[in-house]
């Protein structure tokens, strides 16, 4: 009997590219992840270490290093490249938006010369405008590629919610709308408890919540991980190899994730960080909700900031 191996590439074996690479192995979703980076010695290195950390994992797994082309038969690929160092000239990811758009317009295409027709999970930043580029240089349909968008700030949300009101998450739904940086924010018209809705509380300090308090916290979670580690690790690769199981597992589940945008929200030709379905073909479904006048003038902003940096990122690439 032929079984399928489930194969994940990673690209990108920095801090996140290799959590992400030890998750997918700890968290027992893949049979078989192929290293991938610019820097031979360090792929060399994590592919030794994590082979010695196969011993210990849920099931067999093999880790292999691989140039792009090695990559054409992959499920999932992964996007961690990158250079985080980027990041400890101020409190924005856009400053990674050059080094980021130049990388991935480079590799795309070389991936896909091997004919690649997996489904690509983009964590780079800019993320809403590198998951854009990495579906444009691929010519791949746009719902097999997905960012991870707002799933890591949206954990850092419930933990919030979690601490409050002593309830664990999966009784529980909130998450953030938007843009993962600096312009996202809680849809708090979307929170509920077992289905009823946050209005329904308004009786209860326990469910009393200081809104800007916890929109902040959710959106500089981040800066607070990298002023003592000048990265992020364990979020990011739990979120990472979570949406990769999700894909693997043809879960059905809805998660808020850097989904390509068809006229829902009122937005169209972007990716931006919305509740989809996802499954075994990416991203199978938007889900679209009403958003009150507020809450929607909010996402048009974050639409119009991540289209503002796909421009400045054509530029780049354009610019001889
Ligand atoms: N979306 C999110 O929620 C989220 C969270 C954390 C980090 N990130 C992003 O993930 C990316 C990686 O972060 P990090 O801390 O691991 O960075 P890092 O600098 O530690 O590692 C990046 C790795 O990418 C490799 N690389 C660069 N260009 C490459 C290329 N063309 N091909 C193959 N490999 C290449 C580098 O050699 C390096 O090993 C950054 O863009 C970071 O901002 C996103």
């Amino acid at each position: 009997m032929k079984i399928k191996k489930r194969i994940v590439g990673v690209v990108g074996v920095g801090h996140v590219g290799a959590h992400v690479a030890f998750n997918l192995g700890m968290m027992g979703i893949a049979d078989e992840v192929r290293i991938c980076d610019v820097k031979e010695q360090k792929v060399i290195s994590e592919v030794q270490d994590l082979n010695d950390a196969v011993s210990y994992m849920p099931n067999h797994v093999i880790y292999v290093a691989s140039d792009y082309a090695g990559l054409k038969d992959c499920d999932v690929i992964v996007n961690a490249s990158g250079d985080i160092s980027l990041l400890t000239k101020g409190n924005t990811r856009d400053l990674e938006l050059a080094n980021s758009v130049k990388q991935v317009a480079d590799f795309v295409p070389k991936i896909m010369a091997g004919g690649f027709q997996g489904i690509f999970v983009n964590i780079t930043n800019p993320c809403d405008v590198i998951s854009n580029l990495i579906a444009e240089t691929s010519g791949l349909p746009r719902q097999r590629v997905v960012g991870t968008g707002t799933l890591l700030d949206s954990s850092r949300l419930i933990h919030s919610i979690s601490a409050q009101t002593g309830l664990d998450a999966r009784g529980f739904t909130a998450f953030m709308l938007g843009e993962h940086g600096n312009a996202q924010f809680v849809a708090w018209s979307c929170v509920s408890f077992y289905g009823k809705p946050l209005a329904d509380f308004s009786g209860d300090a326990t469910f009393r919540f200081d809104k800007e308090d916890l929109q902040r916290r959710a959106i500089d979670g981040g800066w607070v991980t990298f002023r003592g580690k000048q990265c992020t690790e364990y979020g990011i690769a739990s979120a990472g190899a979570t949406l990769v199981r999700t894909i693997l597992h043809d879960e059905k589940r809805i998660i808020p994730v850097s989904a390509p945008l068809r006229g829902e929200y009122g937005q169209q030709d972007i990716y931006c960080g919305v509740p989809a379905v996802i499954g075994a073909d990416g991203v199978e479904r938007v889900i679209e909700y009403k958003l009150p006048p507020e809450e929607a003038a909010e996402f048009a902003r974050c639409c119009d900031t991540i289209r503002a940096n796909i421009a400045k990122g054509n530029e780049i690439l354009h610019k001889k």
